[in-house]
């Protein structure tokens, strides 16, 4: 009969969880930030608050963002008039979009994932889905996708709501754990945010909710996590998954909120975000890479959540960052906007690209180590510290 201690060396991989592929998608359309405010303001029926647009356009000329992708159009908010309102029954609707977009969205990145790492899909072991853009359906969008991708039925799908931005990291630890305690897994990550279930119009008593119509856009993005690379079979690893820790910063509640009410979900977020997020987040990053030796931030590549610009510069302060830390986070804010869950795993796709581009030696410009940094409602803060590989 086999002993216990050889079952368990036999289940498990032996090296690090790693990054074997990154895929990403949006909807085609998109809105330029410099011109959102006047499109706005119209299509929601608002054009009378003349106060409120002025700051609206204050608050979007600080983003430092571009453009944002969208999956509602004009068109859809017409068919779909109480969407525009500030809040008007219109949770059926939302849901009925939502519920076929996300999956859909999300199987775009899956797809490119897919191809990059070059492994047939039936050899994908586990699916974690994260979203917080659906309302409860079920099956959910895990189930969606996996149908959508031909997925075997022996999948094993975990689904993560509710985490809002620090979703990707949270799924990026339980990957670790399920590439390293099943030999041979291949975990697909998809996290994917449509906004049209937090679309609506402005109100003066909910600066929270606008600040949050000026930041957050539509987007998936999809990781292959997989133990032990077979590079005799092409896989070829990015990164690697170090250490994975959670941490509910103290005093923050009700910072980040949302609330799924017939009118949606609705959103607020205080004005103390970037205050409270800085604050913290030397002690958590003490905790995270004191075991391996590292205390200087500078000497570690930053894939770090693309909240707002006032994160980074409060960030980049708190912590005396060098001016170059946060580029590629401040490259998809602007390119993307804030896309919730997705937005850690797009830095980290442009972490990657600008350092083989620019003929770096590692993934992380050049570094070895690297931390990715996400927060969202609690005030929840998800840290993964990162290992970059050598480029060619
Ligand atoms: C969803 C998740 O799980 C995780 C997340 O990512 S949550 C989102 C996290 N991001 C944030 O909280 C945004 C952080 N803030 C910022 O980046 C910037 O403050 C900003 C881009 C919103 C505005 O830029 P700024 O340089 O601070 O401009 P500032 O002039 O101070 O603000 C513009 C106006 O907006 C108001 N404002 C800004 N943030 C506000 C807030 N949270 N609530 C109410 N009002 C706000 C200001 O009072 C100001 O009003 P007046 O012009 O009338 O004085």
């Amino acid at each position: 009969m086999a002993r216990m201690e050889e079952i368990r060396l036999a289940q498990r991989a032996s090296g690090p969880a790693t990054v074997l592929a990154i895929g990403t998608s949006t909807p085609p359309n998109y809105v330029e930030q410099s011109t959102f405010p006047d499109y706005y303001f119209r299509v929601t029926n608002s054009e009378h608050k003349v106060d409120l647009k002025n700051k609206f356009k204050r608050i979007c000329e600080n983003t430092m963002i571009k453009k944002r992708y969208m999956h509602l159009t004009e068109d859809l908010l017409k068919q779909n008039p109480n969407i525009a309102a500030y809040a008007a029954p219109s949770l059926d609707a939302r849901q009925d979009m939502v519920a076929v977009e996300v999956p859909k969205l999300g199987q775009q990145a899956a797809e490119k994932a897919i191809a990059e790492w070059g492994q047939p899909k039936s050899t994908i072991t586990h699916l974690i889905f994260c979203t917080s853009s659906v309302s409860v359906d079920m099956p959910g969008a895990d189930y969606h996708l996996a149908n959508l991708l031909g997925l075997r039925p022996s999948l094993i799908r975990t689904m993560l709501c509710q985490h809002g931005c620090y979703g990707a990291a949270s799924a990026l630890r339980l990957a670790k754990d399920m590439a390293e305690n099943n030999s041979a897994a291949r975990v697909l990550i998809v996290c994917c945010e449509i906004t049209a279930m937090f679309f609506r119009g402005p109100h003066e008593a909910h600066l929270g909710d606008l600040v949050g119509q000026a930041l957050f856009g539509d987007a998936a993005a999809a990781l292959i996590i997989g133990s032990d690379p077979v590079i005799g079979a092409g896989e070829r690893p990015l990164f690697q998954l170090v250490s994975g820790a959670q941490k509910t910063v103290p005093e923050s509640e009700g910072r980040i909120c949302g609330r799924m009410r017939e009118a949606g979900l609705l959103v607020d977020l205080m004005r103390d975000i970037p205050d409270l997020v800085s604050g913290n987040v030397g002690e958590i990053l003490e905790e995270a890479l004191r075991p391996f030796g590292i205390s200087d931030w500078n000497d570690i590549f930053w894939i770090a959540h693309p909240g707002g610009p006032a994160i980074f510069k409060r960030l980049e302060m708190g912590l005396g960052l060098g001016p170059n830390k946060m580029r590629c986070s401040r490259h998809v804010l602007s390119e993307y906007g804030n896309v919730s869950s997705p937005s850690v795993l797009f830095v980290l796709d442009a972490m990657r690209k600008f350092s083989a581009e620019e003929g770096r030696s590692t993934t992380g410009e050049g570094l070895d180590w690297g931390v990715l940094f996400g927060f969202g409602p609690g005030l929840t803060v998800e840290t993964i510290v990162l290992r970059s590989v050598p480029i060619g």
